[in-house]
Order: C-alpha cells, then sequence, then structure tokens
C-alpha cells in the first residue's frame, strides 16, 4: 500500500444519506408556502368570495404577515398596501363588518322613511289577517331595507314580517308606499340619488317594490345565512305616538351573529342606532338624517347592579302582548318596588343596553302564542353584547333555528350579567305556577 502524500485528496467519509427524498423536500416546501400564496392572492382578488369563517381567519393571518417585519418582505410595500387596504375595506379586518355597516345604512334609510310617515297626518293603515295593524311606513320600509340586502348580498336568505299581498290588492295603498319610498331614497339635501343611494340600491319603478317586499318569506332560519327583519317593530306604538324601532338581524346556522336597532323616538332628538355583533360589543350612534353617513358610534354597557331589588324593570305598553298580572308578581318576588317602565317595540332591548332599565319581561298572554324571531333577534344579540343576558320565561337559551317563530321557547325575559341568577330562578318559579310545565313538541 503507498503511503499517503500531501497532494492527496483527503480521506472523506461516506456523504450523509438525506432523510427526505427530493419530492418530499418539494412536498414540505410547498405545503409551507401555497396556503400563504393562495390566501394572499384569493384577499388580493376576491375576499367576498371565500365562506366568512375562512375569510376572517385568513384576513387575520395574512394581514399579520403583511405587516410583520421577519416575512413581510416577501412582498413588494406597494402590493402589501394594495393587501391590507382591500381586506380593510371589505371587512375593516373584523368578522362581518360591512355586514354590520350596510345594515346600520340599510335601517337609517328605512328610519328615515318611517319619520316622515310617523310626521304625516296619512299612515295608510289596514289590518292584516291576524288584526294586527299595518301601515305604508312598515311596507316601505321593509321595501328599502330588502333593496339594501339584495344589493350587497344577493345570495342570502331573508326572513320578514310582511309580504306584498295587500298592497298588490290595493292599487292606492301601493301607490302612496311608492311614493314614500321615492322621497326616502331622495332624502339627501342634494335631492339626488347619490352614489351612497346606489350603494343601499335604488328601487325604480312600484313592481320591483312590490317584489322587494317579497323577498322575505324565507321559512328556513337555521340554516346559512338569513337576514331577519321586522321593518316597524310596535307598529301600535308607532300610530299611538310612541316608541318603535327598525329591527335588522344577521344569523348564521341560527346564530344571530349582527344586530342592527333603529329607534326613532329613543334618547335624543331625531332617535339612536345600536348594532351589535357577536363577540365585539354594542354601539351607539344618532340616526342621521342624511342617510349616507352614519355618525361617530359609543360603546355601550348595561348597568351594573348585583341585587333585582335595584333594577328598573320594563315591559310592553299593550296588555294583550304580554301578561301584566304576571310580571307585576315577579317583580314583587325579587323586590322591586319602583313601578315598571312601559314601552313598546325593541326599543326596550335598546333601553336596556343603554343602561335605562335593566330588566325586560315578556310573559305570554296564552301558552298557545309563538314569538316572532324578528321581534327578538336584534334585540337579544344589542342587549348580550352590552353585558345583558336573554332567556325565555323557563331559563332556556332562545333558539333562532326554529323557523319563522320559536318553537321551543315560551316567553322572554331580558336581564343584565349581575342578576342573572336571581331573575331566572324567580321567573321560572312562577312560570311553572301560573303555566305549569311546558315542553316543546318539536
Ligand atoms: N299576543 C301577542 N303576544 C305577544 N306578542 C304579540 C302578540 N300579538 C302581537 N305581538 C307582537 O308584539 C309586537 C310588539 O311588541 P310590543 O308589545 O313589545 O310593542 C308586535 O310586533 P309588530 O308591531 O311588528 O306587529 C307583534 O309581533
Amino acid at each position: 500500500m503507498r503511503p499517503s502524500t500531501a497532494r492527496d485528496p483527503p480521506q472523506t467519509t461516506a456523504p450523509k444519506q438525506n432523510p427526505y427524498p427530493a419530492a418530499s423536500r418539494v412536498l414540505i416546501v410547498l405545503s409551507l408556502v401555497l396556503p400563504v400564496a393562495l390566501a394572499i392572492i384569493s384577499i388580493s382578488v376576491a375576499p367576498q368570495a371565500l365562506p366568512h369563517r375562512l375569510q376572517s381567519s385568513i384576513i387575520r393571518i395574512s394581514q399579520s404577515i403583511c405587516t410583520s417585519k421577519r416575512v413581510g418582505f416577501i412582498c413588494t410595500p406597494g402590493y402589501r398596501r394594495v393587501i391590507i387596504s382591500r381586506t380593510m375595506a371589505t371587512t375593516s379586518g373584523l368578522p362581518f363588518a360591512n355586514e354590520r355597516r350596510i345594515a346600520e345604512l340599510a335601517v337609517q334609510r328605512a328610519a328615515i322613511l318611517t319619520k316622515a310617515v310617523y310626521n304625516s297626518k296619512v299612515k295608510g293603515t289596514v289590518q292584516k289577517d291576524d288584526k294586527s295593524p299595518v301601515t305604508i311606513a312598515d311596507f316601505g320600509a321593509q321595501s328599502l331595507v330588502f333593496a339594501s340586502l339584495y344589493k350587497s348580498f344577493p345570495d342570502d336568505n331573508i326572513i320578514g314580517e310582511e309580504d306584498s299581498a295587500g298592497l298588490r290588492s290595493n292599487k292606492e295603498l301601493s301607490e302612496l308606499v311608492f311614493k314614500v319610498v321615492t322621497e326616502a331614497i331622495y332624502s339627501n339635501t342634494t335631492g339626488q340619488s347619490s352614489s351612497s343611494s346606489s350603494e343601499l340600491g335604488d328601487i325604480n319603478n312600484e313592481a320591483e317594490m312590490l317584489d322587494f317586499i317579497d323577498k322575505g318569506s324565507c321559512t328556513d332560519s337555521g340554516k346559512g345565512r338569513v337576514w331577519v327583519l321586522d321593518p316597524i317593530d310596535g307598529t301600535k306604538g308607532f300610530l299611538r305616538g310612541g316608541q318603535y324601532a327598525i329591527a335588522l338581524g344577521l344569523m348564521v346556522d341560527g346564530i344571530v351573529q349582527v344586530g342592527v336597532l333603529g329607534c326613532p323616538n329613543l334618547g335624543q332628538e331625531g332617535g339612536v342606532l345600536l348594532s351589535a355583533v357577536k363577540g365585539q360589543g354594542t354601539v351607539v350612534r344618532p340616526l342621521s338624517s342624511d342617510f349616507s353617513t352614519l355618525p361617530d358610534p359609543s360603546r355601550v354597557t348595561m348597568n351594573p347592579i348585583t341585587s333585582s331589588s335595584d333594577a328598573t324593570f320594563c315591559e310592553g305598553v299593550e296588555s294583550g302582548h304580554s301578561n301584566h298580572d304576571i310580571q307585576a308578581k315577579i317583580a314583587k318576588g325579587l323586590g322591586i318596588t319602583k313601578p315598571s317602565v312601559r314601552m313598546d317595540s325593541q326599543a326596550k332591548y335598546a333601553a336596556l343596553a343603554l343602561g335605562q332599565a335593566e330588566i325586560y319581561l315578556r310573559l305570554p298572554r296564552t301558552m298557545d302564542y309563538e314569538e316572532n324571531i324578528w321581534d327578538h333577534a336584534a334585540g337579544a344579540l344589542v342587549v348580550e353584547e352590552a353585558g345583558g343576558a336573554v332567556f325565555d320565561m323557563y331559563g332556556n337559551k332562545l333558539d333562532f333555528t326554529t323557523g319563522r317563530s320559536f318553537k321551543k321557547n315560551k316567553g322572554v325575559i331580558v336581564m343584565g350579567a349581575g342578576i342573572q341568577e336571581e331573575v331566572v330562578r324567580v321567573v321560572s318559579e312562577v312560570a311553572v305556577e301560573a303555566y305549569g310545565t311546558w315542553k316543546s313538541s318539536l
């Protein structure tokens, strides 16, 4: 064997075997890079087309990637700005931001219409089959809100209180509704149907208006995205000069995610607009008479009290809509000595959220009455997101999945968080005593 010299190549050990074959390495790299690339492409090209939950997760991840000093270098600064501004414009970075804004603007525009009818002698009141009143303002507000929803969310389902049958058989009334609708659309100081009006959807003729009114016939409340509207909740209050509300909610798979209440006679001159998104709190702002602008919001939280005897309790004005006697008995059981504050509509939910009362009781006159989901969807979320709680009279959570009315709940009670246990206990005891136990047939 020849001795080794300095010119011989150094003795090397056998090259280490890479544990990952080339194909696996490509797969690993792709699985890391692809999701990020896809997220950025989908967000910049068509953020609205993605499913909502995915949309908000992707937005959060992409925004942190784009703004992170470590990984942000993968995009040019210009492209980063485009991605961020697009996602902020469509969603403000928060789930349901666009839905909330459109719902607020739509309710505000409908409030302009209802206020005009409220202040006019002509209300075009007719009686529905269930003997309850409906006015040109109910029909007009429903058509305006549905035009807005259809413009921004054409694939969503809608549940609305009214339908156009009564108008199709009454031409004079239908013309009257179209007149107030047109006046509301052109109500801005410019007298022009501005770009904001086209963002909110126009209604070009009477036939189109009637078709919009009928878009609220959905019966399945438990699947997918479903908007729920009461165009005038508290029509009797509206006619009497009391409180009323325009109440709009968005449910996803039966869970209320967005709630908006327009209360033209509550709080300050011109009324207030409350809105809530699940997990994001409740805000209030003045109702503007200009449909294109939303005044600045402020956060609202319910009055913190720890004993229900300190509570101001709230109930409906109409004795036919809830049992005032049983409610008085409950108030006494809770040690409340102040007289109840009587108020029409979901303005009661708004009053609680704004700290004007702490308990709202709505116990049925008869056990066969099923509460409509549009009388509670928006209000319940507004209160819950302000720190309160909503149950039925047996202490069950409201179940919005059972169609146009509650089939698994009886009565509704609303309260602040600190007194929840005490109120639920006293109400359930009185309910069992007064109505007996009840089990849904579903
Ligand atoms: N017997 C009854 N029991 C409970 N609620 C009733 C009722 N009859 C009608 N309502 C509902 O009570 C709502 C008004 O609530 P309040 O009494 O709190 O103002 C009405 O809304 P509309 O005005 O939209 O028809 C209607 O849906």
